[in-house]
């Protein structure tokens, strides 16, 4: 599984470095490429690179800017190249965007969604004379997820795809406007939070102000994956905390699926909160009995399973001292592929741990995702292997349980989130067959 993008976009002083900085703070949604597009006497310049921001952007080659817009990327459409490496932009417009376009398929041969939404805006604008008409043109055909930004020499336009699957925010950052995939970033930035783009909503955002219209009113399904693992756990996300609901999902995991152990150890990082719940709820004591490596990324969204194994191998150490003897309940927010699970249940045993009890923040992920995240086939997904017994002899554990539907709605405390990836029931416009998407989003 891959996840998201994370975009930001400033108007006002200090754009190019504001949004610098607050690509940084946004590095766990996206580790493949960043970049920046400014406007310059007029025109959309463009600087991009490979890597972290730190590898990525050098500091020296951005020009200061009174309009700005950036973006670090998890890939689920092409390869990771630095052509395809976002902002995309031609020189009246550039685009950030995280999320997927589902049908994008359906106008054309594109290398990547991305492609197709700067391709789509550009004729509109030629055909419309007006940026916002064509926003809004992309908004009647696109079906997916979209987080996006445009920016021209005008304006600064953020839309939030009608169902909001991914998370976007405006904000203040010294009198300039700033619009951020996650509000923590604006507030680490010395910011404050002006609140959430609301799904099917336009903002445009200019130097004299920023106006706002709600062009599509639909039920809101929001990406369950936002607050069990993708975003930081400092974030808000449409008012609710996302730390909160992740001690909630630990310690409903304790009331409903408790486990005989003599310690809780998380899997970190995404899973601290929750194994802090389970911790708090069940009485059975915190261990931080795996150490991450410092500079180690997050292994999910790597683009290949060699990526994410190479990552895993240098990722995780274990106490020992903390760990032998012990019967251990080991939390994770989530199993995907089944690659790290199998990778530290063989390390805790080595460690001497003599019982191990996987308790999981979410449900079993069965159905592939076209929403922003990269898994897009059943055979990949270790829950379709069988039930729970088969699930914990193929990881080596002890027992396997995993959060019910409902149980991660209440932890959360929202109703209305996208559950496709544990239901197959997919909150899109279109009707689309499994097997085809299968095949246009396998790479
Ligand atoms: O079953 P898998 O396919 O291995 O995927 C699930 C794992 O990947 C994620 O961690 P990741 O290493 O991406 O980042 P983290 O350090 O933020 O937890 C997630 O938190 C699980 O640990
Ligand atoms: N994770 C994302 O938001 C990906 C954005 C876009 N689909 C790409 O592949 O670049
Ligand atoms: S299918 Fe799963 S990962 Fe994808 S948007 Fe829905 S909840 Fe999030
Ligand atoms: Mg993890």
């Amino acid at each position: 599984m891959k996840e998201h993008c994370g975009v930001f976009g400033v108007v006002g002083e200090d754009a190019t470095r504001l949004t610098y900085e607050g690509l940084k703070l946004l590095q766990h949604r996206g580790q493949e490429s960043a970049g920046i597009s400014w406007i310059e006497r007029g025109s959309v310049v463009t600087k991009k690179g490979l890597g972290l921001v730190g590898e990525a952007l050098d500091p020296k080659e951005l020009r200061n800017a009174q309009m700005a817009i950036g973006h670090v990327r998890y890939s689920t459409t092409g390869s990771t190249t630095i052509t395809e490496a976002q902002p995309l932009s031609n020189e009246r417009i550039s685009v950030s965007f995280n999320g997927t376009i589902t049908n994008h398929f359906h106008f054309g041969e594109f290398a990547t969604d991305t492609e197709f939404i700067l391709n789509f805006l550009s004729k509109e604008l030629e055909r419309e004379g007006d940026l916002v008409r064509a926003a809004k043109s992309f908004m009647d055909v696109a079906d997916g997820a979209y987080s996006l930004l445009i920016l021209s020499d005008e304006e600064l336009i953020a839309m939030r795809d009608p169902r909001g699957f991914r998370p976007l925010v405006v904000g203040e950052i010294d009198g300039s406007k700033v619009v951020s995939s996650e509000d923590s970033a604006i507030k680490q930035l010395g910011g404050k939070v002006i609140g959430s783009v609301h799904p099917g909503e336009l903002v445009v955002i200019k130097e004299k102000g920023i106006s706002r219209e709600s062009v599509y009113n639909l039920p809101s399904a929001t990406c369950a994956f936002e607050y069990i693992y993708f975003s930081r756990s400092d974030s808000v996300i449409d008012g609710i905390s996302v730390y909160t609901s992740r001690v909630r999902l630990g310690e409903l995991l304790a009331e409903r699926h408790p486990a005989k152990g003599d310690i809780v150890v998380p899997v970190p990082d995404s899973s601290r909160p929750i194994a802090l719940g389970f911790s708090r709820k069940s009485g059975i004591p915190l261990e931080e009995a795996l150490v991450r490596t410092v500079s180690s990324k997050r292994s999910f969204i790597m683009p290949s399973n060699e990526k994410r194994n190479e990552v895993l191998k240098e990722k995780f150490g274990v106490v020992e001292r903390a760990v032998s003897g012990k019967r251990v309940v080991l939390i994770d927010d989530s199993i995907v592929r089944g690659n790290t699970m199998k990778r530290l249940i063989a390390s805790l045993r080595n460690g001497g741990a003599t019982e191990i009890h996987v308790r999981i923040g979410s449900p079993m992920i069965r159905y592939p995702c076209y929403m922003g995240i990269d898994f897009p086939r059943r055979s990949e997904l270790l829950a379709n292997l069988g039930d729970i017994k088969r699930i914990a002899s193929e990881v080596g554990a002890d027992s396997v349980e995993y959060l019910e539907t409902d149980e991660m709605e209440r932890a959360i405390g929202r109703k209305n989130l996208c559950e496709a990836c544990f239901s197959g029931v997919y909150p899109l416009k279109g009707k689309y067959d499994l097997s085809k998407l299968e095949r246009v989003f396998s790479r």
